[in-house]
């Protein structure tokens, strides 16, 4: 920590138009101040300077939906319909996972996630005290739920784990990991369930993250078993009282998005799985104009297959416009907020991160704009969502904490995360001879 400099960099705040040739200094894990180079007070003396003329600055990505460590099932299981890929690959693989498997395809999504400028993710799934751990060794912000699937828990002992973790690692890392409670889906948890997770979530002052109206059948297994579609009885249940970020929502009415808008549920869109599991495609354009705060996720590498944020802004602005048959939808900037500032309210962050504004946590990326193909740079937004990719990113920082300098991870040890994830996922034992620069 301590102080730095960031010289001389064009800068995409998010809250307010580009600057160029702008400056930012960073104050311990604070931005101290973001604007035009002269605006820095006389006599602030910097421990680091970085010279950032090559450089993009913009705030951190958030990926609002992700299972971290289905890193270890990357491309185990693909081109199937969600349910028969949830039930006849995913789930009896997972059933075998322990908690070092979970511990170090954690670590493999975390390296993944830093090197392509996520800072921010929400994660969903379980041995979520190795995921926390994984967190705060890594240096990046998360808001982590224990996953529950209600017909597993008769006795009530997963919910009791997604406590322990509210208990014990709401805080860590200097604040930079944060929880909720993670009921599944109303087709995995029975609507008793849900109600009793939501008191305790409640009781503990934390959100729900679940996964919402994801398929056509979920919606109308639903509706035939209960007698209402996911979206309306999660509000009938009363979940929506509480903070709530929602995976998916593709399969919605009119009066549910009006809904999801008025209860202020994040939306965590999820556009690459969606396409890749035939889920269908949400109704992002719709949201937006009704006011629903839409922000972006990978959601698992399995069914992505990776977790580029950058690639997933572009999925997201280019699906959209297909969609609807009107390009003018989802334009450059509003992929961007969706990715930064929506995800940071999608997660309750909104007040320390998602836009570069002195005061704010200082979470931020710089990405190389003097590359081929994000030359010649007209519009550096539009660049970014249209033309850049996750490799693009050189340096990233996370609460005032270098973890990436010139495409150089400092936190995690490449090389020992692969041989540990291959041996893990069943592919052998493997040392990694890499070139310094793609050690960490
Ligand atoms: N089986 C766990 C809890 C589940 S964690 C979250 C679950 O969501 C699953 N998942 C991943 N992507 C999706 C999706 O798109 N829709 C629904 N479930 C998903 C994931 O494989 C994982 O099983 C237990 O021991 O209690
Ligand atoms: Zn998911």
């Amino acid at each position: 920590m301590g102080k730095i400099l960031i010289k001389d960099c064009t800068i995409v705040p998010i809250s307010g138009p580009v600057i160029e040739e702008g400056v930012i200094a960073i104050n311990d894990d604070r931005l101290h101040y973001v604007g035009p180079a002269g605006g820095v007070p006389a006599g602030w003396q910097a421990d680091t300077v970085i010279e950032a003329g090559d450089m993009v600055a913009l705030p951190g990505l958030v990926n609002s939906h992700t299972h971290a460590a289905m890193t270890l099932l990357r491309s185990f299981a693909d081109d199937l319909p969600l349910k028969q890929w949830l039930e006849e690959k995913i789930w009896p693989r997972e059933a075998k996972l322990e908690r070092e498997d979970i511990y170090w395809g954690t670590k493999l999504a975390l390296l993944e996630m830093i090197r392509s400028g996520t800072t921010t993710f929400a994660d969903m799934y379980f041995h979520m005290d190795a995921v926390a751990e994984a967190v705060v060794e890594a240096g990046l912000r998360a808001c982590l739920s224990q996953g529950l699937i209600g017909f597993q828990d008769r006795g009530g002992q997963r919910l009791a784990t997604g406590v322990s973790l509210v208990k014990e690692w709401h805080g860590a890392g200097d604040g930079r990991v944060t929880t909720m409670l993670g009921p599944h889906a109303p087709y995995t948890c029975p609507p008793e369930y849900l109600t009793k997770v939501a008191e305790t979530a409640a009781g503990l002052g934390v959100g729900l993250h679940i996964h919402l109206a994801e398929t056509k059948e979920e919606v109308e297994n639903v509706r035939a078993q209960y007698g209402y579609t996911p979206v309306a009885l999660a509000a009938k249940l009363g979940l929506f009282e509480l903070p709530t970020l929602a995976a998916h929502c593709v399969h919605l009415t009119t009066e549910e998005i009006a809904l999801l808008a008025e209860k202020k549920v994040g939306v965590a869109h999820c556009p690459e799985s969606n396409l890749k599991l035939a889920s269908g495609v949400a109704p992002v354009a719709a949201m937006l104009a009704a006011g629903v705060n839409v922000a972006i996720g990978t959601d698992g590498a399995a069914s992505n297959n990776n977790l580029d944020m950058v690639a997933e802004m572009r999925t997201c602005a280019l699906l959209a416009k297909g969609i609807t048959g009107d390009p003018t939808v989802v334009p450059a900037h509003q992929a961007l907020v969706m990715a930064t500032l929506n995800g940071a309210r999608a997660l309750g962050l909104e007040k320390e991160i998602g836009t570069l504004e002195a005061g704010k946590k200082a979470d931020l990326i710089l990405v190389n704009k003097h590359q081929p193909h994000l030359m010649p740079p007209h519009d550096v937004e539009a660049n970014l969502v249209y033309a850049a990719r996750g490799s693009d990113v050189d340096t990233v920082i996370v609460n005032g904490k270098i973890l990436m300098a010139a495409g150089e991870v400092k936190t995690m040890d490449a090389g020992e995360i692969y041989a540990q994830v291959m041996k893990r996922a069943g592919r052998g034992q493997k040392k990694f001879h890499l070139l310094p620069r793609l050690r960490g």
